[in-house]
């Protein structure tokens, strides 16, 4: 009796399935939420967006990573880790004074693309916008209100020239908003 041979490139072995990374972003205030000026902002909490937002991953396939800070540099390092790179300790000798490295990375912190609500920095940071567009990492900008009908100076934001998408006024929905977006029409 013979056996049909084994192609030499056939492998049996388990695929380690890994799920596409996502990084969400909050910017100052936004820890705030639910409590601060709730007739802008309405009453969910950051700590609800955040729960209702890794569930929906969840089920997209996604793994997503939280993130606030009410500081830019915090969350301009953030994004540089999303990238693989960390600020490099202070060095001893001038001749090995670089700014950031790889060494260490683990490549589980890389993300895919990244939703951002940068808060009152959208209208200021060009520093963020910078670390977004030194990464490459795409990004959603979100909003939970709308601003272009509040004040003059929450029209203009630094980032939405650069953003896959901007989403705001459609208050916490618009994270899930972003997250659907990205798990049907982006290509990663
Ligand atoms: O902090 C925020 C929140 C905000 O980003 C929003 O989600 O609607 C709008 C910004 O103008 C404001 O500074």
């Amino acid at each position: 009796m013979s056996h049909k041979p084994i192609a030499p490139n056939h492998r049996y072995q388990a695929q380690m399935v890994s799920r596409r990374h996502i990084l969400l972003i909050n910017g100052p205030n936004l820890n705030l939420l639910g409590t601060r000026e709730p007739q802008i902002y309405g009453s969910t909490t950051l700590h609800d967006i955040e729960q209702a937002s890794q569930t929906l991953a969840f089920s997209l396939g996604f793994r997503l990573t939280t993130f606030q800070s009410n500081h830019e540099g915090a969350i301009i390092d953030r994004i540089h880790q999303a990238a693989g790179f960390f600020p490099s300790p202070p060095s001893p000798s001038p001749s090995s004074a670089a700014t950031t490295t790889e060494a260490g990375v683990d490549p589980e912190d890389k993300v895919s693309a990244i939703i951002i609500n940068p808060g009152a920095y959208t209208h200021t940071s060009i520093g963020i916008r910078d670390a977004l567009l030194g990464t490459g990492i795409p990004f959603v900008e979100v909003h939970v209100s709308n601003v272009h009908a509040r004040e003059a100076f929450r029209h203009h934001s630094y980032l939405s020239d650069k953003a896959v998408a901007v989403i705001c006024g459609l208050g916490p929905f618009g994270y899930s908003a972003a997250l659907e977006f990205l798990g049907r029409h982006m290509k990663f």
